[in-house]
């Protein structure tokens, strides 16, 4: 097991409850989709999650560590939802110093650092972009490269707040084949935050489901359902089924508000 939570519960102000008792865990080579309307709590489970925020009961072991606020636990990869920001680095340079021990001048990176990220940078089809100032970047491609610097370091659990918002459709499909790809061959575990049930369906083997009053984990097939959609967006959909190169895709249309 690489990650388990533990009766977590949460609040930012007294009395009022963002999450409940929350029981999960994952395994090595899982994926976790983390599904819920605007503003019901994901980023607040995933910053709880990976310690930026304390829970206030239960806990969350990564590896049999326990998290601690303000203690980051080696072995985890977060990549915050994609915020335009300034940097003046090169993109090799912002994926390198994301390395563990490179993050200050003092040490710095080799050979075989900057090897390592162009590797990764090539694996994501962002090779050509390698020399490029972050700053230069759109939305799309920063958010790529954020996620090129979590995966330097190897995480044994990887963290991602909505990494596909800003990618168009090739992008999207390109990312969920890397996620999928890079936790199946290193067994690792990994959280996806995700605003798209379809995607949710591609690649994830579970999905949390977070409501007001409770939440649903589990196979995504036996959670993502048209009926928990209808309770926990609000929304009518259908869902379709097909087979391509040997695999059942299931994609969702959505209907009308409830
Ligand atoms: N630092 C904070 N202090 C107080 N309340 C907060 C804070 N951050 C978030 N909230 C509130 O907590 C609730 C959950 O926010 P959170 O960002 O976890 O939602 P979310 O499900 O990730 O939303 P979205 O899908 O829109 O990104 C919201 O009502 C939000 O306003």
């Amino acid at each position: 097991m690489i990650l388990e939570v533990h009766n977590g519960c949460f609040e930012y102000f007294s009395g009022r409850p963002i999450l409940k008792n929350i029981m999960f865990h994952l395994d090595g080579g899982q994926i976790m989709a983390v599904m819920g309307r605007n503003g019901i709590g994901k980023t607040t489970l995933i910053k709880c999650i990976v310690g930026i925020l304390p829970w206030n009961e239960g806990f969350s072991m990564i590896e049999e560590v326990r998290s601690q606020v303000n203690k980051p636990i080696k072995g985890i990869g977060y990549v915050p939802q994609a915020h335009k920001v300034s940097f003046a680095y090169s993109v090799r340079d912002m994926v390198v110093f994301g390395k563990a021990g490179h993050q200050t001048y003092l040490a710095a990176p080799g050979k075989n650092d900057y090897a390592l990220a162009d590797d990764i940078l090539d694996k994501m089809g962002i090779y050509d972009l390698r020399n490029q100032s972050c700053n230069e970047l759109s939305g799309g491609q920063l958010q790529l490269v954020f996620i090129a610097r979590a995966l330097i370091n190897s995480p044994r659990l990887l963290v991602l707040d909505e990494p596909e918002a800003h990618l168009d459709f090739r992008n999207q499909i390109r990312l969920l084949n890397l996620i999928k790809n890079v936790v199946l061959e290193n067994k690792i575990a990994c959280i996806i935050n995700t605003h798209y049930p379809n995607h949710a369906m591609r690649i994830a083997d579970k999905c949390f489901l977070l409501g007001e009053h409770d939440y649903r984990v589990g196979c995504t097939a036996q959670v993502m359902t048209e009926e928990n959609i209808r309770t926990y967006f609000g929304v009518h959909s259908y869902s379709h089924q097909f087979q391509y190169n040997g695999e059942t895709i299931t994609t969702f249309a959505f209907l009308d508000e409830v």
